[in-house]
Parts: C-alpha cells; structure tokens; sequence
C-alpha cells in the first residue's frame, strides 16, 4: 500500500492538494487524483508513441480476472473514451481448468464485464484440446504445469481472438514482468531470447494475431495502487500450481534490487532494448521438433497449418500438440501399470531448449 508521506506534503505535480503517497516509480509525492492522471497518461503517450492501434480496430483484452488485465481494461476503457480511439474493446478469457482458481477469477470477470460495458468471450482448454491443467498436472505432475500453461494459452488466446475475428490482443503484462523475463534470459544464457522479451508488440510464428503490452512501462507496484485508489474489482489469489522456481528467484532479485535503485525496472528494459544480438542463421536442427516418441520433424514448407490439429504453425505439428501427445502417452502408460511416467516432463524439458 502507499509509502508514507508527511502529512503536510504538497503534491509535486498540482501543488494544492495534499501528497497521499510516494510514487514508486520516481518517489514523487503525488496526491490521489494526479496519481491517476499521470499514470494513464503515461499508458497513452505508450500507446501514441508505438502507435499501437488504428481507429476502428478490434481489440481483444487477454482477461485473467487478475490485477494487471483488470486494470488493463479499466485504463483502456478510459482512454479509449477520453482520447478518442475509436476501438472496439472485447474481454477474452481461457479457462484453463483449475478448480479453486481460474473458475473464481472468472467470476471476477464476469463481473467486469458488465461494470466495463464489454462483450466477454471464454474459451475453455477443455474445449480446444479435451484436457484441462487440473488433469495435465494430475497426470504429468506440478513441476512442468508453467510450462504447458504457458504454451497452451498462448495458443487459446490466438483461437479465442480469431474466433472473435480479432487479431489484435492485449495483455496485463507490465514492466516488472519485462525486467523479470529480461532477468531470467540473462541469469539462463538464453540471449536469443532477449530481444523478443523486451518488444512490445509480438506475433507468434505463423499467427495471423499479434500480441502487445500497453503496461511495457508501468510499473506492477502502480498498478496495484491504480487498482486501489479507483476501488477496482479483481481477483488477488496466486494459482494453485506455483509459479517456474527459477522465474520466482529472478522475481525476488529484481524487487530486492528495486528496494535499493527504484529505476532499475526500466533500466533493465532498457538494457534489454539495447542488447541487439546478431541473428544467428536458423538451420534445420534448430527448426525441427522432437515428437514424444523421440522421432524429429522437419519444418513445414508446404503450408502453415499443424497436421495434427489444422491450427496455423510453420511446424508440421504445432507445439501445443506436441505436449498433447506427450501427456496422451502419458495418461496410456498411467492407466496400464498405475505407474507415474516422467516422459512427459522430459518432453517439457527438451522444448523448452527448442526455437520454436
Ligand atoms: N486465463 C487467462 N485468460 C486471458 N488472459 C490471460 C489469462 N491468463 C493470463 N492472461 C493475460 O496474460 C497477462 C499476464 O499473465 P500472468 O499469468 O503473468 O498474470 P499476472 O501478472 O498475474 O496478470 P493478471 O494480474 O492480469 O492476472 C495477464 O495480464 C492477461 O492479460
């Protein structure tokens, strides 16, 4: 909650009102109604200045029930309306399955939905692939569930969008997420990966849909006060499967960081923008996949759509089906001989070291 000020503190920015709190991204002494103005100023000079809609465009707000999307789509209902942008702003969840947490959340949803005026779309796991997280982590267990959520999402929210023929998606992912990622990237000697962390807008190989991050700037301390100060309605639960491990120690360093050196958030994007890596010519073992039964498969050049399941990707078989497979022969081993296989975990492992 808000840092105290001295209670006979101006606010720096209108000089009359008394200063509630100390802005964390600067230290400011702001009071509660500049707080807000600046804060979604900032959000639109972003959106200016990487010009990231057109008038009349659709736009999907990715929308968890969490801090972030719930604060995303209250800013861009506000701006929306006080600058003008002519968008069509639609809420768009998946439900990934996980009982205790994602059917609460949605409920938070549900209700912004209405308190925001926006149609809500939900589209479910199980729908999409017959498996929901509830049952990917009963068969293929906890440690790899960041793993096929993270790609299984990515994919749901590309299908929800064109469902909705939208191929513009937003999402509530801030500055500390940016830094983190950037962080992690570092900390893994993953620089490939560096340069794609720090974009605001981004497109999966062969989607027709892109992705982009208003809050690339704001800080998530902001966000949650922003969230506070206008009263918004949103779900505060961690999931119930714990975050990656090593995400959660990069996480740690940078708020331990932040302590002593606010800035270093945008400094650390700031690095990440700078650290243009020379591009690496792709060959084809750093194209191929690796199918659950360890055979390879080479890029598609004829077409762009997964055999599998007919979803666009330049593989033959999509990523998201590829882990499909995995857990399948998983749930087949599990209900033979009551035994708990770490095939797919490994499967996972050798992914995660993949381009894909
Ligand atoms: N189930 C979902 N449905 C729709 N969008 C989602 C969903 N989960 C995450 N997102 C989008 O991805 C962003 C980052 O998600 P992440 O899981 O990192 O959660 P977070 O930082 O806790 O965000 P939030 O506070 O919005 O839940 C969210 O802000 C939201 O826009």
């Amino acid at each position: 909650m808000p840092s105290a000020v001295k209670i006979n503190a101006l606010c720096e920015l209108c000089h009359c009102r008394k200063a509630v709190m100390r802005r964390p991204k600067n230290l400011q002494k702001l009071c509660k109604e500049c707080f807000i103005h600046v804060f979604e100023t900032e959000i639109h000079r972003t959106i200016q200045r990487e010009h990231l809609f057109y008038r009349g465009e659709s736009v999907a707000i990715g929308a968890s029930g969490g801090k972030d999307s719930t604060v995303l789509a209250a800013v861009m209902k506000t701006l929306n309306e006080r600058y003008d942008y002519g968008l069509h702003l639609i809420l768009l969840s998946i439900d990934e399955g996980i009982v205790g947490y994602r059917d609460d959340s949605l409920a938070t949803v549900k209700r912004n939905q209405s308190q925001y005026e926006m149609p809500l779309e939900i589209v479910s796991y199980k729908q999409l692939y017959d498996w929901t997280m509830d049952e990917i982590v009963a068969c293929s267990g906890i440690k790899s569930s960041c793993t096929y959520c993270g790609v299984l999402r990515r994919q749901a929210l590309d299908r929800g969008a064109l469902k909705l023929e939208v191929h513009h998606v937003i999402t509530g992912h801030n500055a500390d997420d940016m830094a983190e990622t950037v962080l992690l990237n570092i900390l893994r000697g993953d620089t490939a990966r560096i340069e794609q962390s720090v974009n605001i807008t981004t497109n999966s190989q062969g989607s027709p849909v892109k992705r982009s991050k208003p809050f690339k700037y704001a800080y998530e301390k902001e966000i949650v006060l922003y969230a506070h100060y206008r009263k918004l309605d949103y779900f505060s639960t961690e999931c119930t499967y714990a975050p990656e491990a090593f995400r959660g120690t990069a996480r740690t360093l940078l708020k331990n960081l932040e302590l002593v050196r606010p800035s270093c958030i945008l400094d650390i994007i700031h690095s990440g923008e700078q650290l243009k890596l020379k591009h690496k010519r792709r060959n084809a073992s750093s194209e191929m996949e690796v199918r659950s039964n360890g055979s390879v498969s080479l890029p598609n050049k004829d077409g762009n759509r997964c055999e599998r399941c007919g979803y666009l990707s330049t593989n033959r078989i999509c990523k998201a089906c590829i882990l499909l497979e995995g857990l399948e022969i998983n749930r087949a081993k599990v209900q033979i001989d009551g035994t708990s296989v770490d095939g797919a975990a490994k499967l996972t492992k050798t992914l995660e070291h993949l381009a894909f």
